[in-house]
């Protein structure tokens, strides 16, 4: 026995120095065809065939591969129960974790009666950098293995069946992100990726929205419907996307709006800034890379961008923007830095062009404060489906507000203020505010007797400035009469001096 350990010994240490001395690329020629003899040797008894698939691939030039992710979903629910050693991913914000199978395991599934082997595996390159913090030199794999005699029912069904499932879960499971746009200048040239994200979570909800109930149930009923609605988009052949308008004065609910519509239908959203894209090219560059199921924003279109034409250049005083300086501060930041070069016209392929249809299930979201400077082009049918107007409060608003606030559905204080809203306007931001309370001892009385005043005050505001507005008017008639009667004095003299001429 100690001989043989030492013939062994003997001949390990001769390979070995026989290998040290041959050139690395003999070594991977020469281990290259042993290998690929022994497999085709191996192929005349071997009754199975092994399917990989990579996570990462060329065919799809960014990141992981789709196929490779879904599969993992797949595996995870399916099958962990079954394998021994687990990876553990925490998702969530470290609220839950998802087990995958690690490294080397096997699971077996069973599908319409037939078996299925996965093992997850990686391949390790042969000159792994010494130090090394990143694993992303290995590359990880699944593989499949099933009988040769299923391999059309492998490929035609079983993998589809796979990636299908794992897609849903992942759709299911998925954390929603909220997506800025980077600007155009960085990734054109720092090669950094158009879209950046955070986690989403607003808490506004079709429930805590304040506005009339039936206009809330008429668009609570067009999104779902919206949502069910792929075999009909397709037999009508349209893509698959729907566009709202929402308009109406600062604090009246857009945004809240948004956040509810996406937290209904579970969309990802991406808030589209448009001055921070250069030009169509690269508008049509962000919308090829938002995913299905998520809603595209632009936020006060007018202020986005000079599509509006003409118009846009009389440079009229907004009312409604003065009164709102960080409006007025973005306006004269997108004046001071005009870089954008996108049209109305890139916009309107952006919305409803050929590529637009590369998505599904998609929302498209304009808000505006002055849908009466939006050119007609872009909000017909068709382009904007649905204009919701998000308007002051009415006392069914404030009934709601009251609810979510302050947890009351009726109040002897209620007829007052319902009167007093259907006489002045105020927005639902401004209700609010009054009714929060502002310490533990504020009760429901002291808010709602709060939002009284705050009514009395804004009608009496409204009051003065139409009787100022009246004045102003009166001011401006009288001097245009005047100068009318200058003007037929002139005309008259000038008639008289040319009479006296004849
Ligand atoms: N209809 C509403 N229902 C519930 N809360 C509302 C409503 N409108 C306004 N609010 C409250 O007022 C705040 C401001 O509303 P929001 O940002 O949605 O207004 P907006 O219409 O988007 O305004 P802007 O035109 O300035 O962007 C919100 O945080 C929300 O608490
Ligand atoms: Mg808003």
């Amino acid at each position: 026995m100690m001989w043989f350990m030492g013939q062994l010994g003997q001949l390990i240490g001769a390979g070995m120095f026989i290998r040290a001395m041959l050139p690395q690329w003999f070594i991977d020629q020469f281990y290259g065809h042993i290998e690929k003899y022994i497999h085709k040797l191996f192929g005349y008894f071997y009754p199975y065939i092994q399917i990989s698939f990579h996570e990462y691939n060329t065919a799809e030039s960014f990141g992981r591969s789709k196929a490779y992710a879904a599969i993992e979903r797949y595996l995870s629910a399916n099958s962990s129960t079954l394998a021994k050693r687990l990876r553990a991913n925490v998702v969530k914000n470290c609220q839950s974790v998802v087990l995958s199978m690690d490294d080397y395991e096997e699971v077996i599934d069973e599908f319409n009666g037939v078996k299925f082997w996965w093992t997850s595996s990686k391949t390790i390159p042969l000159q792994q950098p010494f130090f090394s913090y990143r694993d992303d030199s290995e590359k990880r794999f699944y593989r499949l293995t099933c009988h040769r005699k299923q391999r059309d029912f492998v490929t035609n069904v079983y993998i589809k069946h796979v990636l299908d499932e794992g897609n849903d879960i992942a759709l299911r499971t998925r954390q929603r992100k909220l997506y800025t746009n980077n600007k155009s200048d960085d990734f054109r040239s720092y090669h950094q990726k158009t879209w950046s994200h955070i986690i989403f979570e607003h808490p506004s909800t079709f429930d805590t929205l304040a506005m009339d109930p039936k206009k809330k149930d008429e668009i609570l009923n067009d999104l779902l419907t919206f949502s069910k609605s792929k075999d009909y988009y397709k037999k009508v052949g349209k893509s698959w996307k729907r566009g709202y308008l929402l308009y109406g004065p600062p604090g009246t609910g857009k945004s809240s709006m948004i956040a509810a519509m996406a937290n209904l239908l579970e969309y990802d959203i991406y808030d589209l800034e448009l001055a921070s894209v250069k030009d169509n090219t690269d508008l049509r560059k962000l919308l090829i890379e938002t995913s299905s199921k998520s809603m595209i924003v632009i936020e006060d279109i007018d202020c986005s961008l000079d599509l509006t034409g003409k118009r846009k250049e009389k440079q009229e005083d907004d009312k409604d923007d003065k009164k709102d300086p960080i409006k007025e501060m973005d306006k004269m930041a997108k004046k001071k830095d005009k870089k954008s070069e996108v049209t109305l016209s890139g916009l309107l392929n952006f919305i409803d062009g050929l590529w637009s249809a590369c998505g599904s299930e998609r929302l498209i979201v304009f808000t505006t404060n002055h849908i009466e400077k939006l050119d007609p082009a872009l909000i017909r049918r068709g382009r904007m489906d649905k204009h919701i107007e998000m308007s002051y409060c009415c006392f069914e608003t404030f009934k709601v507000l009251a609810n979510n606030y302050l947890d009351v559905e009726t109040h002897e204080l209620f007829p007052t203020i319902g009167r007093l809203l259907g006489e002045t306007n105020m927005t639902p931001a401004d209700v609010a505010e009054s009714l929060m309370p502002k310490s533990d001892e504020e009760g429901v009385e002291v808010c709602l007797n709060k939002l009284i005043k705050s009514l009395e005050v804004a009608k009496e505001e409204a009051r003065l400035k139409s009787v100022e507005d009246a004045m102003n008017k009166c001011k401006v008639e009288a001097v245009g009469e005047k100068s009318e009667d200058n003007n037929d004095q002139k005309v008259e003299k000038s008639d008289e001096s040319s009479d006296s001429k004849d």
